[in-house]
């Protein structure tokens, strides 16, 4: 059996590391590609009058590409422009029908002010990567420019009052998924009717990514903020992340075609006399529920915009609770 590289106090005192392989992280039949956008749903979002121009950042990488193609087989039109870290990269993506030129940190002010002249109603959507999340939203909101925030990390309390300095409209969320935003918001109801309901309980959480993902899972931080008004305990540091895809595979239990694409979670909770113990897990393949729940939050968001709705600030819950989830 492979052993963990994380705090060996967690693990000999958790289920996962009794069980030997991580059976309770049972992987779910995963598909390989996202499902083929029908005609009916691309005929839907044109006929529901929500066809704008949307701007995706981070086409160099692959929540980038994922988005990208989702919003254009949902009948939206990509802006062909994309911006990178790095300079001179001097590139062009393909995605379906659109070459998306890609511009480096010194052009992107004046690149984004012109595609604001001409799209004056685009919405940008933004999968970058944590060290770039201020800097790209401070930009987004000097210039007006409505975003969704897929990036996860950075500082999500600088990113608030970056958008409410600047009146700017935004939709803010660590987690685009469907099925998991509606887990995400269950655990908020429960954390604010029974706040410590779970009053000494330990929590311990496991979540597994593929090796380039850079920080701590955001879903995972905001879960646990819900377990912690329950009243349970938790110590950030003894997170058990794993990022090795052999332990992925092995002892997590991740299809080996989505090794390179994967979010599973697992929370694990004991009463203090250990006599009662809980458990709860979400896990994704690939990227697909993030790719259309992206393109859904930039039709709300863009509908907000449009009705010039006074609240400017959004969550995914947002979103779901108006019922414009797919
Ligand atoms: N909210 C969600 O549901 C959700 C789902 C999946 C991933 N994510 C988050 O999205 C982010 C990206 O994930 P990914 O898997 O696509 O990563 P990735 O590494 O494949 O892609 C990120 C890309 O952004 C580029 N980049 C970095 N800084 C940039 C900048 N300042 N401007 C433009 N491009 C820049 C990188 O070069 C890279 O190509 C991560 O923070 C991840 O946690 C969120
Ligand atoms: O693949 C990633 O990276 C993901 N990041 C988000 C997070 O940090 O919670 C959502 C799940 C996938």
């Amino acid at each position: 059996m492979l052993s963990l590289r994380a705090p060996p106090r967690t693990l000999s005192a958790s289920p996962w590391r009794r069980r030997g392989r991580l059976d309770g992280f049972a992987a779910p039949r995963c598909v390989s590609a996202a499902p083929p956008a029908t005609t009916l749903e691309t005929a839907t979002a044109r006929s529901a009058g929500v066809s704008f121009p949307i701007l995706v950042n981070g086409c160099t990488g692959k929540m980038g590409v994922s988005v990208a193609e989702a919003a254009t087989s949902r009948g939206l039109h990509l802006v062909p422009v994309s911006f990178s870290s790095r300079e001179n990269l001097d590139k062009t993506i393909q995605v379906g029908d659109t070459d998306v030129e890609i511009y480096g940190p010194s052009a992107r002010e004046d690149v984004l002010s012109s595609v604001i002249d001409e799209y004056p109603d685009v919405v940008v959507v933004d999968y970058t990567a944590p060290d770039s999340v201020n800097s790209n939203a401070e930009l987004y909101c000097k210039l007006g420019v409505p975003f969704v925030m897929g990036t996860t990390g950075g500082d999500q309390q600088l990113l608030y009052k970056s958008v409410q300095d600047s009146e700017n409209y935004a939709l803010i969320s660590p987690q685009m998924g469907k099925q998991v935003v509606a887990f995400l918001a269950a655990m908020e109801t429960i954390a604010e009717q029974f706040p410590g309901a779970f009053s000494g309980y330990r929590l311990e959480v496991l979540e597994s990514h593929q090796a380039g993902k850079l920080d701590t899972s955001g879903t995972a931080k905001a879960v646990i903020a819900c377990f912690e008004k329950l009243g349970a305990v938790f110590d950030m540091e003894r997170m058990v992340k794993i990022r090795d895809p052999e332990q992925q595979l092995y002892m997590v239990g991740v299809p080996e075609e989505h090794i390179e694409g994967h979010a599973f979670h697992l929370y694990h909770l004991t009463s203090p006399d250990d006599s009662v113990s809980f458990e709860f897990q979400h896990n994704v393949c690939g990227r697909s529920i993030y790719a259309e729940g992206s393109v859904d939050a930039a039709v709300f968001l863009y509908k907000k915009v449009q009705s010039m709705d006074p609240k400017r600030i959004y969550n995914m819950i947002d979103v779901l609770q108006e019922g414009d989830m797919r």
